[in-house]
C-alpha cells in the first residue's frame, strides 16, 4: 500500500526548493521537474502545496504529460482530504424535483382543459 499523505502536508512543500502538489488525489514532489515544466516555473509555483487538479485539467495536458507524473509520484492523498464527488441529495436536487413536479401539474391542467372544451 502506498503512502497516504494529509492536505496539511503538502501545504508545508510550497517553496522552490521543495514542491508538492496534489492532482486527481496523488500526491507528486515536482521540486526536480520545476526547471523542467513547458508551461513555466511560475505556473506550478502558484499551485505548489495545494490542490492543482483543476489548473492542471483546465490547461488540457497532454497524455505525455499524465504519464510523466508517474516519475514524481509519492503517495495518495489522504483519504480524510477526498472530496466526495457524490454529497448527499442538496437544494438543487430538491429544487429539481419539486420544477418537476410542478411542470407536470401545469401539463396536466392544461391537457384537461384542453379537453373539456371539445
Ligand atoms: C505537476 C504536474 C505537471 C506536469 C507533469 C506538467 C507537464 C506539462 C507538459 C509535459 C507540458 C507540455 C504540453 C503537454 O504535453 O501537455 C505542459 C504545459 C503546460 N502546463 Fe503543465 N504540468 C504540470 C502541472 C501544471 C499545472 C498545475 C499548471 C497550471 C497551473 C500547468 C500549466 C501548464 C501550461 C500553461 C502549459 C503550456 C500549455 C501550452 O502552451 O501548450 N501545468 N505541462
Amino acid at each position: 500500500m502506498s503512502k497516504e499523505i494529509s492536505l496539511a502536508t503538502v501545504k508545508k512543500h510550497n517553496t522552490p526548493g521543495d514542491l508538492w502538489i496534489v492532482i486527481d488525489n496523488k500526491v507528486y514532489d515536482v521540486t526536480k521537474f520545476l526547471h523542467e515544466h513547458p508551461g513555466g516555473e511560475e505556473t506550478l509555483l502558484t499551485v505548489g502545496g495545494t490542490d492543482g487538479t483543476e489548473d492542471f485539467n483546465d490547461v488540457g495536458h497532454s497524455a505525455e504529460a499524465r504519464e510523466l507524473l508517474k516519475k514524481y509520484f509519492i503517495g495518495n492523498l489522504a483519504e480524510s482530504d477526498i472530496k466526495q464527488n457524490k454529497p448527499p441529495v442538496g437544494c438543487r436536487e430538491i429544487g429539481i424535483a419539486v420544477g418537476a413536479i410542478l411542470l407536470g401539474m401545469a401539463l396536466v391542467y392544461v391537457i384537461k382543459r384542453g379537453t373539456a372544451k371539445n
